[in-house]
């Protein structure tokens, strides 16, 4: 993989050009596209604006790592994809975000849908106070109409995707809080899949967990990207590097730099992005 873009002199900040992130996905992985791309897109908290022109194509069928000091806004960048900003007061984003081509932020939008097409992993798991069978019948039930032999099929093959089968086979009814902290986290995954999303958006996903337990969950991630498109953001640099395919490092609310994780990782254009991963500030 080569840099497709020539090295920027230190602390000289631009906004990445579409073409740009086009083409390092193009020139990456030829045959897959973006399957979202967000054009210019700003957000705000009440007066308090957070996200400046963020311009970003995340890869069908690829890990796109999401990197950043605190505060720079890649939480508030993610929580876009699925509108799940809008369930807070005064929060506002304006730009595109298209998934499959259609602008997601657009009004028409069924949001209950885009939320099982675009689903989401936050940092704490979050398992609800029910049954582990129940944790992932739950979405199930708000999106379809399906027996109850096609449920349990169902919920036996999102907990198998979410390599937590084995695990928990024997105890379906025991509640989902009484898990370790990484069981709970492939629980949450497999609640998420089970209604069968294109997009799995991860919020820093291993950061309440041990190494053992953040280990499975990076093997889970590498295995799921072959059905879906996924997002991660993290603060650790070696997962990043690890599971992903392309990073985006942000900064004060803009990206800064995108392009293939081998090359971000190993020749980055911009000095600010040198400075982060190598652990210099941030
Ligand atoms: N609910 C909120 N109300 C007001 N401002 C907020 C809110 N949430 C985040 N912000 C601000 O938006 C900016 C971006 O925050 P965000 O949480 O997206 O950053 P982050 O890069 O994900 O940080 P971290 O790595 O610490 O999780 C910060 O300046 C933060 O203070």
């Amino acid at each position: 993989m080569t840099a497709t873009r020539p090295k920027e002199q230190p602390n000289k900040r631009s906004l990445i050009k579409n073409a740009e992130i086009a083409e390092v996905i193009r020139e990456a992985a030829p045959h897959t596209g973006a399957k979202i791309s967000a054009r210019v897109l700003n957000f705000f908290y009440g007066d308090n604006q957070a996200l400046f022109d963020n311009n970003l194509d995340i890869a069908k069928n690829r890990v796109t790592a999401i990197i950043g000091p605190s505060g720079c806004g890649k939480s508030t960048h993610i929580r876009i994809y699925n509108r799940i900003f809008e369930l807070y007061r005064d929060q506002r984003a304006v730009g595109e975000v298209i998934l499959d081509g259609k602008n997601i932020l657009a009004p028409d939008t069924d949001v209950l849908e885009l939320r099982r097409r675009v689903g989401m992993i936050f940092q704490k798991p979050t398992p609800f106070p029910m049954s582990i069978i129940d944790n992932i019948a739950f979405g199930l039930k708000l999106h379809y109409k399906l027996s109850r032999s096609e449920t349990a099929d169902r919920v036996e093959d999102a907990l198998r995707k979410a390599a937590i089968w084995d695990e928990v086979k024997d105890s379906l009814h025991k509640p989902g809080t009484a898990l370790s902290g990484g069981q709970q986290q492939r629980l949450c995954i497999a609640r998420a899949i089970v209604v069968e999303p294109e997009v799995l958006l991860m919020d820093e996903p291993c950061s309440a967990i041990d190494p053992i337990a953040t280990n499975k969950i990076e093997e889970l991630i590498h295995e799921l990207k072959t059905i879906y498109t996924i997002a991660i953001v993290t603060h650790n640099m070696q997962q990043a590097a690890r599971v992903s395919d392309y990073t985006a490092f942000f900064f004060s609310g803009r990206i800064i730099e995108f392009g293939a994780t081998k090359q971000i990782f190993t020749n980055p254009a911009n000095k600010q992005t040198e400075e982060y991963i190598t652990g210099r500030f941030g």
